[in-house]
């Protein structure tokens, strides 16, 4: 399995938030490359070290540690000390001079002289690389490649983009890669790799965490003032539904949040809520009839949520049949409508999000035991060809490929209505991000404003209340 860097830095930040820290996976890191080195190298060896002065040469750093007795180790570092980018890089270079190690800073690109080594240690770019080598780090490059010696890179060559795999103009070619964790993108088939275990739990990855968050910042350029319009279907039997599910939209960042509604209940419904765009049609529940004019309106929207408070009445579900099967965007199913979504031939993007009970009326599996569970709704997700959100004490979001499982939010949050804001965060957050990303992200923060609602007052929360916390969770201190 390979993982990118922007996903790797999800789960590195997960890891702290389970109370493995980022200076505990240097230490790993960098033991794991001394070791590397050691297979290649004759003891007295001359080992020279090129470190950027981000975290991938924090790692080198460490390692030059644990070879510093046996070698004849020189690190030289790209700039300043000062200029060091992580606290624990730093700590790291300062450990190496209390203990007299030989250090060289590298102040200007044409003052890299590595001498005649065996052995060169190229941290100089890992995954948090953006864009092609600069000065210095380009002419160090060079000099790696230019060395007669074995060259061993420190999670990717340097000049690799860890994201995409793409090589640069310059890059390091080493002889042997020693990557952390998973395989980067670019070393997939290589036989000079090694993937070294660092003591990254893998709840890491399977439980979301404050780290599944990061991607919400990560390129603000790629939904800069579009955070989507989100059009809620639902209401008829019942009002509530559809208006906490829009106004969590709003909460969870949507722009605009409409509601398509019968026109008896559509006062009620703006009642709720004046934010909220209510698009009322004629008659008493949802028909198939109003699917034309449904279908029409979405097209301008990024996500439709089907279902709140729809109810389950025979042609409200044929039209529910009718919308899938002519909808090719990206939408939320939850509540009655899961129903129909086995048996519709869809060109939509679905991100269905059941509890237990509506998860067994899709046809889907009935066990509870935990790990059976994950596998079971991962193979239900990939018969549908959809992604899952099962709702339960933890939730399990899967679309065939991956599956990760929520912890947050607690048994006060069974009362009815917090399923409404689930799926509107989830409708909010899949305008800008993947329908695993945006199920799991939007699992996570419903549970994390629940917990704060239940910290402040105790249980005998209403679904109402979750409203004014997921800005907070979403964005705030308690990510
Ligand atoms: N994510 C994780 O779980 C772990 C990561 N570790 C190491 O940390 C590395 C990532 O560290 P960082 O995020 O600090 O990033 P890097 O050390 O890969 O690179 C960041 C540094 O390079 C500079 N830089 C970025 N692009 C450049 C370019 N095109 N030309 C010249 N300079 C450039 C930045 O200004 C910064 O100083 C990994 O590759 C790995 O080696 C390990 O320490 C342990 C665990
Ligand atoms: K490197």
């Amino acid at each position: 399995m390979t993982i990118t860097a922007a996903r790797m830095a999800a789960v590195d930040r997960n890891a702290a938030a389970l109370d493995v820290s980022t200076k505990q996976l240097m230490e790993s890191s960098g033991n794991a490359l001394a070791r590397e080195v050691r297979a290649v190298a004759d003891s007295g060896d001359e080992v020279a070290v090129v470190a950027g002065r981000g975290n991938n040469g924090g790692d080198a750093f460490v390692a030059a540690r644990f070879l510093a007795g046996d070698y004849d180790v020189t690190v030289h570092l790209l700039g300043r000390p000062e200029t060091i980018t992580t606290e624990i890089a730093r700590e790291n270079w300062d450990a190496l001079r209390a203990a007299e190690i030989a250090t060289e800073r590298v102040l200007d690109s044409n003052a890299l002289d590595l001498g005649s080594p065996d052995v060169v240690i190229d941290g100089v770019l890992g995954t948090g690389v953006t864009g092609a080598p600069r000065e210095p780090e380009r002419s160090a490059i060079v000099a790696t490649n230019d060395a007669a010696a074995t060259v061993v890179s420190v999670d990717v060559p340097s000049g690799v983009d860890a994201d995409t795999g793409e090589v640069a103009d310059v890059a390091v070619e080493a002889d042997r890669v020693v990557t952390f964790h998973a395989l980067k993108p670019g070393l997939e088939g290589r036989e000079d790799v090694t993937v070294a275990d660092i003591g990254i739990p893998e709840a890491a990855e399977r439980f979301v965490g404050p780290g599944d968050l990061l991607s919400l910042s990560r390129d603000p350029q790629a939904h800069k003032g579009d955070f989507g319009r989100v059009m809620v279907i639902g209401g008829g039997p019942y009002t509530g539904a559809p208006a906490l599910c829009a106004q969590a939209a709003l909460r969870a960042g949507a722009d605009l949040a409409y509601v398509a509604c019968p026109d008896p209940v559509a006062d009620e419904v703006q009642g709720y809520a004046e934010d909220l765009i209510v698009e009322p049609y004629v008659g008493t529940r949802l028909q198939p009839d109003h699917v034309e004019g449904l279908l029409a309106d979405a097209e301008a929207r990024d996500v439709v949520v089907i279902g709140p408070g729809l109810g389950g009445a025979d042609d409200t579900l044929d039209a529910v049949r009718a919308f899938l099967e002519g909808y090719e965007g990206k939408a939320v199913v939850d509540a009655d409508a899961l129903q129909v979504v086995p048996a519709v031939e869809t060109d939509a993007e679905l991100v269905c999000t059941p509890h237990q009970g509506e998860l067994a009326k899709m046809g889907g599996p009935r066990r509870d035991d935990w790990a059976e569970r994950e596998t079971l709704v991962a193979e239900f997700a990939r018969d549908l060809g959809q992604t899952l959100l099962v709702k339960g004490a933890y939730d399990v979001v899967a679309d065939g490929d991956a599956t990760r499982v929520n912890r947050t939010g607690n048994p006060g949050m069974t009362v009815g209505g917090t399923g409404d804001v689930l799926a509107g965060i989830t409708g909010a957050l899949y305008s800008t991000q993947g329908a695993l990303d945006a199920a799991a992200i939007a699992a996570y923060t419903n549970g994390t404003a629940g917990d704060a609602v239940v910290e402040e007052m105790g249980y005998g929360l209403l679904a109402s209340d979750l409203l004014a916390e997921i800005p907070t969770a979403l964005w705030g201190e308690r990510r």
